[in-house]
């Protein structure tokens, strides 16, 4: 039976105190966001690293020449940042006396040193906490009112008038453009190393690939590094490839992938489609089919991306559910799950793919022509 518009149904008391607690739970999560945040601006994993992998309260305020008055109120931002497994902490029972270690977690936030082959997420964080992303999103029930022709533009672009890593984005505000394509090649890059140690067998075979859209070529010089033999290309727009490092080692070819994709055995697309639309992934994916040979020839696209399902865990989905809460406020991509990727390369003229393994929540698909 309906329920009555002006009744609703009484929570029992432990239901209400559990509701109660989710509540302030999901409405403050953003302080957690802002606690992250702040540990960043402030290079505390940078500072716990150069302490030796472990510091006190004292430690971190002489270390970031902090004022002594604020020292209870980092240990609250600390606590909450323990709680949420961004870093860890020995002695916890004596507030003040707590000795603060880093997690897998705030060792990707170490500023300034390489490990296995990516750099610090600090302007990841920096980026997507900033004040245009929280305004844009912000926005959303603002935008969701309104009726617009399709290609419909992400809240960010409705709010600010340009789109997010575009040429324009710069005058919008100089120092949120750097933010942001410093804080994409980081997260791009993060996990290279591990995708070339548990997807050796896609590329052992390989003669020849294209990393489409690969930037600096950060992600080809690990390849070629892991599998010398692949003849490696990499396509970007010429702005990128006019500051391209002269390797010798990688070829690299400046235009558009709207346009034509340089033919080689393999096309592969490493975190791009995601931020484009599904129109928009049927016209590239039908380029990168065009680039490769028959299947027969070992033709292949290798796409990086989340298929977004939740057979991972509740942790993981998460994350893939808010990575495209990312995308959509931002963007005009957005995170798919198998079934939606399996319509776009049926659209684009592919006949089959292969969900080839998950490393955490990215997956790595073949696509055959
Ligand atoms: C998020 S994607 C690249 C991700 C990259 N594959 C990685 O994993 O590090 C951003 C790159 O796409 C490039 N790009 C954007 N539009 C492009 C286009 N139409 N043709 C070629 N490259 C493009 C940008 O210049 C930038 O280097």
């Amino acid at each position: 039976m309906a329920a009555h518009a002006d009744t609703i149904e009484v929570p029992t008391d432990a239901e209400l105190l559990q509701a109660q607690a989710d509540l302030w739970r999901h409405s403050l999560y953003y302080l957690t966001s802002m606690a992250l945040r702040c540990v960043v601006d402030l290079e505390i994993p940078t500072a716990i690293h150069r302490l030796g992998g472990v510091a006190s309260l004292p430690d971190l305020m002489t270390a970031l020449s902090l004022p002594s008055v604020k020292m209870p109120f980092l240990g609250r931002v600390m606590r909450v940042l323990v709680n949420s497994g961004v870093f860890a902490a020995d002695n916890e029972s004596e507030p003040g006396m707590e000795l603060y270690r880093l997690t897998p977690l705030s060792r990707v936030l170490v500023h300034g040193v390489v490990a296995d082959e990516h750099h610090s997420q600090k302007y990841f964080v920096l980026g997507v906490t900033s004040p245009h992303y929280t305004e844009a999103a912000l926005g959303l029930a603002d935008w969701f009112k309104k009726d617009t022709e399709p290609p419909v533009p992400s809240p960010f672009e409705e709010k600010f008038g340009v789109p997010l890593l575009d040429e324009k984005t710069a005058l919008l505000d100089e120092e949120l453009d750097d933010v942001v394509n410093q804080g994409v090649a980081a997260h791009d890059n993060l996990g290279i190393a591990t995708i070339l140690r548990e997807c050796g067998d896609i590329f052992k075979g390989l003669e020849s690939l294209t990393d489409c859209c690969g930037g600096d070529g950060t992600t080809a010089r690990a390849l070629v590094k892991a599998y010398p033999h692949i003849k490696c290309t990499v396509l970007d727009l010429p702005k990128v490839i006019d500051k391209a490092p002269a390797d010798g080692v990688i070829n690299y070819v400046a235009g558009d992938l709207f346009h034509t994709v340089p033919p080689s055995q393999a096309v592969m697309l490493k975190l791009v489609l995601h931020f484009w639309s599904d129109e928009d992934c049927v016209k590239i994916l039908a380029q990168c089919r065009k680039a490769i040979p028959p299947r027969e020839e070992g033709g292949k696209v290798i796409i990086i991306e989340i298929v977004v399902g939740p057979s991972l865990g509740p942790v993981m989905f998460e994350a893939q559910l808010l990575m495209d809460m990312l995308m959509m406020v931002n963007t005009r991509g957005g995170q798919r799950d198998e079934k939606h990727w399996s319509e776009l390369f049926k659209k684009a003229g592919f006949t089959d793919y292969k969900i080839v393994k998950k490393l955490g929540a990215r997956s790595v698909i073949e696509v055959y022509p």
